[in-house]
């Protein structure tokens, strides 16, 4: 049980990756300012979050389950927190999903919805009501950088986090006329099992449906410049789990979070040129034409506000 002082925080998909390291960079806390209620849809993966909490695990970090596509479960799992009182809310469970969208079932992208939009919605109409009534709350939702940018082959997964972000956005206002904060976290690529998850979804694709220049774009353009991404910019769920808690704990939290700075042009493109011209150009040729170059693309990057690209970007065809 919460001891007095203590801010309760729910933390949803704490079986892995970045939900785990946030559940034990806060259970952990010097000041022992928190009361973690980790979750998890099947209790039969907590051995890795236990590990890693110690001597937290049963002081400071308690466990749930939680499956964020079921209304009986999430629910079940609010009801039984003491007063239904939790002071933060972190929606951090999430699925990938990659490929052509031609070779991807309607079910698939479905589950992606219910997983990463949906059971955001659900979370927060449930946890949200008590917050409003206290005047008080923090609700903080792992968002991603393709809420600000589709990626090409990453279509569906990017269209739930936009959704999401548009929810939140609308949300936010209405919000913090009840003192109520909202923050999105947005990373780039860390590494977790997130990555692993979906490159074994893709060793097993097929590809019904699609095209054989669309599969090869995929294969042999697409997925080894992601790879050079993931090697070259990607962090580690610790440091999200530290973005998080420095989130958490401003009294003025912001509402937009990237944590990769590398990013920060790429976002800043969209804005840049009105008529999105500039970044689907820009990433045309990233992918395309320095694709096999991504090593060196990796500096283009950084220097893209200036506007040198912007002037050599060109039309496709
Ligand atoms: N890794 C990355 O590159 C990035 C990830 N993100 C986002 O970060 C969040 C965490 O992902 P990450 O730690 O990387 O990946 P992991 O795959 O390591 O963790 C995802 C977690 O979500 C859980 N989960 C999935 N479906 C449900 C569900 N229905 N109910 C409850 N829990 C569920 C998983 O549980 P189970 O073990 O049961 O499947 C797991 O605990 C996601 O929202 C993701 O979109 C954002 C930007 C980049
Ligand atoms: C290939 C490629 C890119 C890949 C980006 C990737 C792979 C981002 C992954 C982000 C993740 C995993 C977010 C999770 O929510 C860029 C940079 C757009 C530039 C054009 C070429």
């Amino acid at each position: 049980m919460a001891s007095s002082g203590q801010k309760v925080v729910l933390i949803t998909g704490c079986s892995s990756g970045i939900g785990l390291r946030i559940a034990v960079l806060l259970a952990k806390d010097e000041k022992k300012r928190y009361h973690v209620i980790a979750t998890m849809r099947d209790l039969k993966k907590k051995d890795k979050l236990v590990e890693a909490a110690g001597d937290a695990y049963g002081q400071t970090l308690m466990l749930l389950p939680l499956d964020v596509c079921s209304d009986e479960s999430v629910k079940q799992c609010i009801n039984s927190v003491k007063d239904r009182h939790i002071d933060i809310l972190i929606n951090n469970a999430g699925v990938g999903l990659l490929g052509p969208v031609e070779s991807i079932s309607m079910e698939d992208m479905k589950r992606v919805f219910e997983t990463n939009f949906f059971g955001v919605v659900r979370m927060i109409k449930e946890v949200m009501p008590d917050m409003k009534k206290r005047r008080a709350g923090h609700i903080v939702v792992m968002s991603s950088v393709m809420g600000l940018q589709g990626v090409v082959f990453n279509d569906v997964y990017t269209a739930s986090k936009f959704a999401m972000e548009g929810f939140c956005e609308s949300m936010a206002v209405q919000l913090l006329k009840f003192n109520v904060h909202l923050s999105m976290i947005e990373p780039g690529p860390v590494h977790t099992e997130f990555e692993t998850k979906m490159m074994e979804d893709v060793a097993k694709m097929e590809y019904p449906g699609a095209d054989a220049d669309t599969v090869r774009y995929f294969k042999d353009v697409y997925l080894p410049s992601s790879k050079d991404i993931f090697e070259a910019m990607g962090q580690t769920p610790e440091d999200i789990a530290k973005c998080t808690k420095k989130v958490i704990e401003s009294s003025n939290p912001r509402f937009r979070n990237l944590t990769n700075s590398l990013y920060t042009p790429i976002v800043a493109m969209k804005y840049a040129d009105e008529t999105g011209g500039l970044s689907v150009n820009t990433f045309y040729n990233l992918l395309f034409n320095f694709g096999p170059l991504m090593h060196i693309t990796m500096s283009i990057l950084k220097c893209l506000t200036c506007s040198c690209l912007r002037r050599r970007t060109v039309s496709p065809n």
